[in-house]
């Protein structure tokens, strides 16, 4: 079986110090993979390179059975980035983020971006310059994007930061339910994840450390 995603012995270096060597994991459809580590041990380093956002690094990384440099873009069209800040604009309302975040041309209906800012329970907020919004609640402006998604590939920078406990039992169950449909998802946290086992694999950074 072609695995869906496959990283083979990767290493990465940064200032000189190697964070990691010899990395190596498949991820097949359904799948979630937690990613652990110490502070600074390049949980964030690891993402980054597997969302293409460096190629500061070496190894082989494969999607779908071929080399993502030889199918970047089809490899960019099925993942959703959510990296460690919110990284949404503050002048904009939650409403204009979301269409700003998911890009003009896919054409989001208003229903569609009510519905998921109504998941992450931001109803009444849609028109509110989200720099005025709580820390919590820009962070659940960028989670509405995963209500939003066609891709099949999540990669998520500690999502749960700054979330409250509802918050975080709402985001587990999602991913759980979005794993059991066949999505893939890998993520960092230092949070103690709550979804059934069968769909969990773990990697600690520590394992691939000097
Ligand atoms: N672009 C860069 N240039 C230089 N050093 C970098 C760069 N990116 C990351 N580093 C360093 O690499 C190390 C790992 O950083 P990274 O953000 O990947 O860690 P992390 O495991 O995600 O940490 P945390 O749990 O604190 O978020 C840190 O010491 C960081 O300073």
């Amino acid at each position: 079986m072609t695995e869906f995603l496959s990283v083979n012995q990767l290493v990465c270096e940064r200032d000189e110090r190697l964070l990691f060597h010899g990395l190596s994991f498949t991820l097949n459809s359904g799948e979630i993979l937690q990613v652990t580590g110490a502070n600074g041990s390049g949980k964030t380093s690891l993402l980054r390179i597997l969302a293409t956002l460096t190629e500061d690094y070496e190894g082989e990384i494969k999607f779908a059975g071929e080399l993502i440099q030889r199918v970047l873009p089809e490899y960019r069209q099925q993942q959703l980035y959510l990296g460690h800040s919110p990284g949404i604009k503050g002048p904009l309302t939650p409403i204009e983020n979301l269409r700003w975040l998911q890009g003009w041309y896919q054409s989001l209906s208003e229903q569609a971006i009510e519905n998921a800012l109504t998941a992450v329970d931001l109803y009444g907020y849609e028109d509110v310059p989200c720099y005025s919004l709580s820390a919590g609640q820009q962070r659940r402006v960028a989670l509405a994007q995963l209500y939003l998604s066609h891709q099949a590939l999540w990669i998520l920078d500690e999502p749960f930061t700054a979330i409250d406990q509802n918050g975080v039992h709402h985001l587990e169950a999602l991913l759980a339910e979005q794993a059991s449909q066949g999505r893939s998802i890998i993520l960092t946290t230092h949070h103690q994840l709550n979804v059934p086992d069968g769909f969990i694999k773990k990697l600690d950074i520590a394992d691939y450390g000097e």
